[in-house]
């Protein structure tokens, strides 16, 4: 049975009169990799900072690893964090940074140390006083810090600020590893959306302080068409081709077009099935599930149906 890591219900959080969040519901299971995204302002900060007990509930419920958020000194102990920007001691080398913390963790010995700095590749800068670490690198020392005591989940907002492409690539690896190698459960916040994508298995939308969407990778792209697109000349004999060799789930999306939503497959043993069965093939390509498209969409729809109520 899958077990929730974290179940939000109902939450309300406000600053004075202003709402920051409204009604707010969320659901986490273990072994997601979860993709907050919502535009500046939407209460990303806010929800994990409630999350974390940084800032105190106002009202509804959350569940962090089976303890309720208030009275989660457990669970705390159970979660790594970076929130706003990863804090490090800038005197302090990598290696002391990570002593110090595992001191405050209780744990004895290197190994966690060894282990951690090993994780996101920082064994060159061991010696290096975080003050000079370039921006990649003090976020892998953010990184580091946060799973240095080996978290059944990690909570990452807006992670990969200001990496370049290759940084980001590294990152989205480091959290794919962690989530496959030591079953870490992460939620992850960005505005970087492409990455996001990359990363993550399912996504939650947030917008004005409510959640308007939670929805799978899976899901997502079924909604965003993706797969492979076939253009033919003769799409009944195409279908009837496709239906006898077993292909599939496929649909015709227009006169000429077929999608397949069999991303596993073999395109150019397809191509060579329909051009032998007499189908004239003008293009093959694979389509991309876009999280962006679906979330200007969704966004868009959000607020014209605000517009239409005011
Ligand atoms: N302590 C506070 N006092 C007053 N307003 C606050 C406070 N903290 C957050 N807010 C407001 O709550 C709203 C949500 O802020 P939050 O930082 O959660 O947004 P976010 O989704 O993380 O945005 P960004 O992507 O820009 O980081 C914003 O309008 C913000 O100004």
């Amino acid at each position: 049975m899958e077990q929730a890591v974290l179940d939000i219900r109902d939450v309300s959080k406000q600053f004075g009169t202003f709402k920051a969040l409204r009604h707010f519901n969320l659901n986490i299971r273990r072994g997601d990799i979860y993709g907050l995204i919502g535009e500046n302002g939407a209460g990303k900060t806010t929800l994990m900072k409630l999350i974390t007990g940084l800032s105190p509930m106002q009202k509804g419920t959350i569940t962090l690893l089976g303890e309720r958020v208030g009275s989660h000194q457990q669970a705390l102990r159970r979660i790594g964090a970076i929130i706003e920007s990863p804090v490090a001691f800038e005197k302090l080398s990598v290696e002391q940074n990570l002593k110090l913390s595992a001191i405050q963790h209780g744990l004895s010995g290197s190994s966690y140390i060894d282990q951690a700095i090993d994780f996101v590749g920082l064994n060159e800068k061991r010696k290096t006083q975080a003050k000079h670490l370039s921006l990649g690198q003090r976020q892998r020392l953010g990184l580091a810090l946060s799973i240095l005591h080996h978290p059944d989940f990690l909570i990452l907002d807006e992670p990969i600020n200001g990496l370049d492409p290759s940084g980001m690539m590294e990152f989205r690896n480091l959290l794919k590893r962690l989530n496959e190698e030591l079953e870490t459960t992460i939620l992850i916040s960005s505005h970087i959306l492409t990455e996001l994508y990359q990363v993550s298995t399912r996504f939650g939308i947030i917008h004005r302080g409510t959640m308007v969407k939670e929805l799978t990778k899976n899901e997502l792209d079924t909604a965003n068409k993706a797969g492979y697109v076939v253009t033919v000349d003769n799409t009944p004999l195409a279908t009837q081709i496709m239906d006898q060799a077993g292909v599939g789930p496929f649909e015709v999306t227009n006169k000429h077009s077929i999608l397949i939503r069999n991303e596993s497959l073999d395109p150019s043993q397809i191509n060579s099935l329909l051009i032998q069965g007499g189908v004239l093939v003008s293009d093959f390509r694979q389509q991309e599930g876009s999280l962006e498209r679906y979330y200007l969409n969704l966004i868009e729809g959000q607020n014209s149906k605000e517009t239409i109520n005011d």
